[in-house]
């Protein structure tokens, strides 16, 4: 069993619900000694141990089907070793699965109180409560057979102590990350700590829309099954950084790229400005920012390391910059856009260059018709900005964010960066990234103009897009998590930061 940390070097797989159900399948088709459920529930009770070692009472919500069965196996372990432990079974033993009727027949030999439908254990906060209603397996339903469950679930959000959910938390989407009609904790929830132990497989739906606040901390135990996980493709990947790079010593100010910044209308300047600032103290070699119909004078407070072109100027920039395109960019940032389309070999395209995009669906055509001449884009919408592309609403976005990002990147033949907690990276072709770094502290103004700026730094020319936007978003998450607590989180010194060493 290990711990997920948010910065961990490496970028892990991840298996939605139908790949999970494959690796299960080809694990069982071999005998395990002892069986899967058996190690699940064993590493459910070792954890209980690690998180809460003051406990004297455990309780123990199991549901009617398998994950209900690791719960019952980690109830027997936990009254082995000496907890007060009360167990609500909704299982049936003349229906359930043999490993679950063989963990039930377990728990029956220790001391575990089978409590009736009614009965609420009194916990301390220093006792522990385990989630073992549904795992893999839940699905919605609207019958009376799910309100005995559902009322068990929100009693359990009532009660003290830590709180730990067996492979994922009961009404959250595998796949997606959101909550099933009826499960969602009240906003007062706040258990002694909070942890989701993974079994078998990572989910993504652990870590993107509303994963990262139902899971807590996030840990994963494989159960010992590594060759029948190689064996199934990943359904996405969890971000890591990227690696280390190593400016020659012979090099000049050609040698890491232009970027080019075309936004920051009247009245949006500043946008532009820290798009431009965050490509400045992340690596380009020289940083050219245009402004829209803005006096230069506008740059305030006033970067010298930038370079001011006009229009004309800016225009011959185009075919060999990294360009940045619709910060701040207000109406004015579409009569460039057919030039950029045409002409950038890479591109990022935010905010009102996204909105454009939206309105005018000859640029569809034109931002599709850049894959084929070698030309990259990058588009990073947030949720609304993306439910426009889509013509959905942002709530549909939201219910399946990994879906609405490769979508757009297909429709488009592009990159799509789609921001928020848990930032979906998606390209025609490849498998989806999700970006595990950042907090809500970044939900603030300016700080995805940040982002565009790093995403256009980072970007050298032989770099492909998928990996740029997954290891820029990770950096500038990562910039957010290490930033100190007693110091306000702007985006104008979020630009300017640096990554400490990990
Ligand atoms: N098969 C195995 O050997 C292993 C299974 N494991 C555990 O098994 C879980 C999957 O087990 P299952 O496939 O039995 O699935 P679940 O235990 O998630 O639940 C399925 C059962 O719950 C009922 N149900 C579904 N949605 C419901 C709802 N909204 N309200 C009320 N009842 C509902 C279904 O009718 C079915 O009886 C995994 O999440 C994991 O915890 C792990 O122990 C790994 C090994
Ligand atoms: N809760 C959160 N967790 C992680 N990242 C977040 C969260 N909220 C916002 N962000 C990040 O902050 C940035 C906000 O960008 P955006 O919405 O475009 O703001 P703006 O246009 O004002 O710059 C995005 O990179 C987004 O992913």
């Amino acid at each position: 069993m290990q711990r997920i940390h948010w910065h961990a070097t490496t970028s892990r797989p991840l298996w939605n619900a139908q790949a999970s159900r494959s690796i299960e399948q080809a694990a069982l088709t071999q005998p395990q000694h002892p069986s899967l459920m058996q190690r699940a529930g064993q590493a459910v009770a070792d954890l209980a141990r690690t998180v809460a070692p003051q406990a004297h009472q455990a309780w123990v919500l199991c549901g009617p089907g398998n994950n209900g069965g690791d719960g019952l196996v980690a109830a027997s372990h936990l009254a082995r070793r000496g907890l007060k432990v009360g167990v609500h079974w909704l299982g049936n033993p003349d229906t359930c699965s043999d490993n679950t009727h063989a963990a039930w027949q377990q728990a029956r030999q220790t001391t575990v109180e089978w409590l009736s439908l009614h009965a609420t254990p009194s916990l301390t906060t220093e006792d522990v409560v385990i989630d073992a209603l549904l795992g893999l397996g839940q699905r919605a339903r609207s019958d009376a057979d799910a309100t005995p469950l559902q009322q068990l679930l929100q009693r359990s959000y009532a009660s003290a102590g830590h709180s730990i959910a067996v492979d994922l938390p009961t009404g959250l989407d595998t796949d997606h990350g959101t909550w099933l009609p009826g499960y969602t904790p009240p906003e007062t929830w706040q258990p002694s700590s909070r942890h989701t132990l993974s079994l078998l497989t990572l989910k993504p739906g652990l870590f993107t829309a509303h994963g990262r606040d139902a899971c807590g901390d996030i840990w994963w135990d494989d159960l010992e099954c590594t060759d029948w996980l190689q064996q199934q493709p990943p359904s996405a990947w969890l971000s890591g950084p990227a690696p280390q790079a190593r400016r020659r010593h012979n090099s000049h100010k050609g040698s890491f790229g232009d970027v080019l910044v075309i936004g920051g209308a009247p009245g949006m300047v500043g946008a532009a400005i820290l798009a431009a600032s965050a490509a400045l103290h992340h690596g380009a070699g020289r940083t050219l920012l245009h402004l829209l119909n803005t006096p230069e004078f506008s740059v305030y407070p006033p970067l010298p390391d930038l370079m001011l072109p006009d229009a004309d100027s800016a225009r011959g920039h185009l075919a060999h910059a990294t360009v940045v395109c619709g910060c701040g960019g207000g109406q004015a940032v579409h009569a460039w856009l057919p030039a950029v389309l045409e002409q950038a070999p890479r591109l990022v395209l935010d905010a009102d260059a996204l909105n454009a995009l939206a309105r005018d669906e000859t640029l569809h055509h034109a931002v599709q018709a850049r894959r084929a001449r070698g030309h990259a884009t990058i588009l990073t919408p947030h949720p609304l900005e993306a439910a426009r592309l889509l013509r959905q609403s942002t709530a549909e976005v939201q219910a399946q964010r990994l879906t609405a990002a490769q979508t757009l990147a297909d429709n488009l033949q592009c990159t799509v960066l789609l921001k928020g907690s848990g930032s979906i990276i998606a390209s025609p072709g490849e498998t989806p990234h999700i970006n595990p770094t950042g907090n809500p502290r970044l939900a603030i103004g300016g700080t995805g103009d940040v982002l565009a700026g790093i995403l256009a730094a980072r970007w050298q020319a032989d770099l492909p897009a998928h990996a740029v936007a997954s290891q820029a978003a990770w950096e500038h998450g990562a910039l957010a998590d290490q930033w100190p607590a007693q110091r306000a989180l702007i985006a104008s010194a979020l630009a300017q930061a640096q990554l400490q060493s990990l």
